[in-house]
Order: C-alpha cells, then sequence, then structure tokens
C-alpha cells in the first residue's frame, strides 16, 4: 500500500512540552537571536546566556521527561502525568527547549544543519532557474542557511512558533495535500525525529513524509545530466539525527535506518557524521518497484548489546 494511503493516528505527543503555566524563560544572547530572527521569547527580566553544556544538559533533561511521561500515558498513570508535566514546567518547557536547541545552532558552536543540505545540493540550486519548495518542519529560524538561498522556497512549521513566519503545526496533524501545489521538493526533519517520545510515533513521522513530497524522481544513469529544473538528489528528506542515536543504540544503527527508509520508498543518496550529528539525504523513488509486497513492520530488537548503550529506537507497525 502507498504510504500516502495509510490511514494516520493521532499524535500523542503534541502538548508535552507546551506546558500552561509557563515559567520565566531563559534568553539567548542577542547576537543568536539576531540571527535567529525570533520575535517572541523575551519574557523575563533576567537575561541568562545559555552555555553550550548547559543546553546539552537542559535538552537531555527534557528529553528524558518526555519519554517517562509517553511511558506513563501509555499506562494511564494521570498522577504520574501530572507530576512529569510539573516538572517539563518548571524546567522551561518547549520554549526553553526551543532557546536551548537554537543556541547550538549558532555558528559559533557548529552552525545550523541546512548549511550541509546546500552543500550537497551544490549546483543544482545556483542557476536562476525555478524555486524549490522546502517544507522545514521544527523550525527555529528564519535566517538559516537553506532560507537565505533565493532558489529555496521555505514554508516552516513548528509545534511553537517562535517567528511569524513558522506556522504553528504540528507535522502529524497538517492538512494532507489537495494536489502537488502543495507539495514538496524536499522536507526538511532535522533534529525532530529524536524529539518524538513515542517509537511508534516516530515511526507514523517517517511514513507519512511521503504524502507531503512531489512525485518521485527517477535516478539518472550516469549518462543523464539533471536539468535547471531538477534537483541533482532528487526529491526527498534531508534527516538530521544526534549521531549517538544511530551510532550507539540498543535498537538503531545505520542498516536498521536504511532498511526502514527503503521500506518506505526512499534510497540514502547523501550521509555523513560529524562529532554530535549523522546528516542523511533519502531520495524518495516511491514504492512502486516492490511490485505488490507488503512493506515490512519493523519492531524494536536490539541490534547490539552493552550497558552503555542508549534506547533510541524507531517502529514501523
Ligand atoms: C531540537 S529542535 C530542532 C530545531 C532545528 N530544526 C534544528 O535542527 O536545530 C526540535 C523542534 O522540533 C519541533 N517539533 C517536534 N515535533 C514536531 C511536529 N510533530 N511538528 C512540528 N514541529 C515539531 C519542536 O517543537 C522543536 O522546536
Amino acid at each position: 500500500m502507498s504510504p500516502t494511503k495509510k490511514r494516520q493516528s493521532k499524535p500523542k505527543h503534541k502538548s508535552l512540552l507546551l506546558s500552561r503555566t509557563r515559567p520565566a524563560v531563559a534568553v539567548l544572547p542577542a547576537n543568536i537571536v539576531a540571527s535567529s530572527g525570533i520575535t517572541k521569547p523575551v519574557r523575563n527580566s533576567t537575561i541568562t546566556s545559555i552555555t553550550s553544556k548547559a543546553s546539552r544538559t537542559l535538552i537531555r533533561s527534557l528529553h528524558t521527561l518526555q519519554k517517562r511521561r509517553a511511558q506513563a500515558e501509555k499506562k494511564g498513570d494521570t498522577k504520574a502525568i501530572a507530576e512529569i508535566d510539573a516538572e517539563i514546567a518548571k524546567q522551561g518547557g518547549l520554549e526553553k527547549y526551543q532557546l536551548a536547541s537554537l543556541n547550538g545552532q549558532s555558528s559559533s558552536r557548529g552552525g545550523d544543519s541546512s548549511g550541509v543540505l546546500m552543500e550537497w545540493l551544490g549546483a543544482s540550486v545556483k542557476g536562476s532557474g525555478k524555486k524549490f519548495r522546502v517544507l522545514e518542519v521544527g523550525a527555529l529560524s528564519v535566517d538559516n542557511v537553506i532560507s537565505k538561498n533565493k532558489r529555496m522556497d521555505v514554508t516552516r512549521i513548528d509545534l511553537n512558533s517562535v517567528h511569524p513566519a513558522i506556522e504553528t503545526q504540528d507535522f502529524m496533524e497538517r492538512p494532507l495535500p489537495k494536489n502537488d501545489s502543495e507539495r514538496f521538493h524536499i522536507i526538511s526533519l532535522s533534529l525532530v525525529l529524536n524529539f518524538v517520545p513515542s517509537i511508534e510515533g516516530r515511526g507514523a513521522m517517517l511514513e507519512r513524509l511521503s504524502s507531503f513530497l512531489l512525485p518521485p524522481t527517477p535516478i539518472p544513469t550516469s549518462e543523464e545530466q539533471t536539468t535547471e529544473d531538477e534537483l541533482s538528489l532528487g526529491n526527498g528528506v534531508f534527516l538530521v539525527l544526534p549521531a549517538p542515536c544511530v551510532e550507539n543504540s540498543r535498537y538503531m544503527d545505520k542498516e536498521r535506518m536504511q532498511s526502514i527508509m527503503e521500506d518506505l520508498g526512499y534510497k540514502l543518496e547523501k550521509e555523513k557524521t560529524s562529532n554530535k550529528l549523522v546528516y542523511y539525504y533519502w531520495r524518495w523513488i516511491g514504492t512502486e518497484h516492490f511490485k505488490g509486497r507488503p512493506r515490512r513492520t519493523w519492531k524494536k530488537e536490539e541490534i547490539r548489546s552493552g550497558a552503555k548503550r542508549n534506547n533510541f529506537a524507531v517502529v514501523l507497525a
């Protein structure tokens, strides 16, 4: 079955970090805020710059709380949910998480991931031809590398918008496109999949992507050139994850990620690993070549053991 036709279940993670009682928000250094175009977060009078280490600690802590909340939700444990929500609110909720993430994007700390995508697209976006439509899911900045390229027409969404040019929208609830004019050449999913607390939710997010992509682009033979109007990498998904999710997880490695994406109709075109992140470009080639074979289900199963491994996983039901 084509992923575009599969019924999508309602997301369960929407409000996890969106606490109603938001405490004072720590504010980033002015240069970072300026480069992000952020307009909203200055809520308190205490200007606190977030160090790189503090950002990482905060992000880790909020991820852990989110996972605990997802587990409590599965068990229907309302008392635990309330306690975890209070702790999330105490730590600053989604807004503070976003500021910490943005801090990680500052060029002094490695730059934003969309720079890698632009590097990969290289010559195919240099000319003066048509524009390429990009859906940036989990957008924190309107001034990142991809936004600065005139051939990129970027639509930005996030669970919590920090700028008027970013729409507040859960990708899992984005209305399905009615026609190709509402579809995209590229979907950017940078450090978003690991944010989704449930392993089923991650699979559902990956499965939903192709509904929003323009039709599959055939892989050119070595003699064929891509034209001015085509992306050299084809229509597809730019996926970025913290490196340990793939390199040090009990339940995920590169081969497993590739099997899951291939079953969803993608071919790995590009990959890169830095100290902290893994970057992938998955060309959307469609599922026709499966010739009616139903796609496999992928469960959470141990691929490698070890006490120091993490539990990042994605399952496809
Ligand atoms: C760690 S930040 C990543 C920001 C940026 N893309 C980057 O690479 O630094 C994750 C963002 O993803 C957003 N997000 C998570 N799930 C989402 C969903 N289902 N729909 C839209 N945005 C989502 C969160 O609100 C958060 O702002």
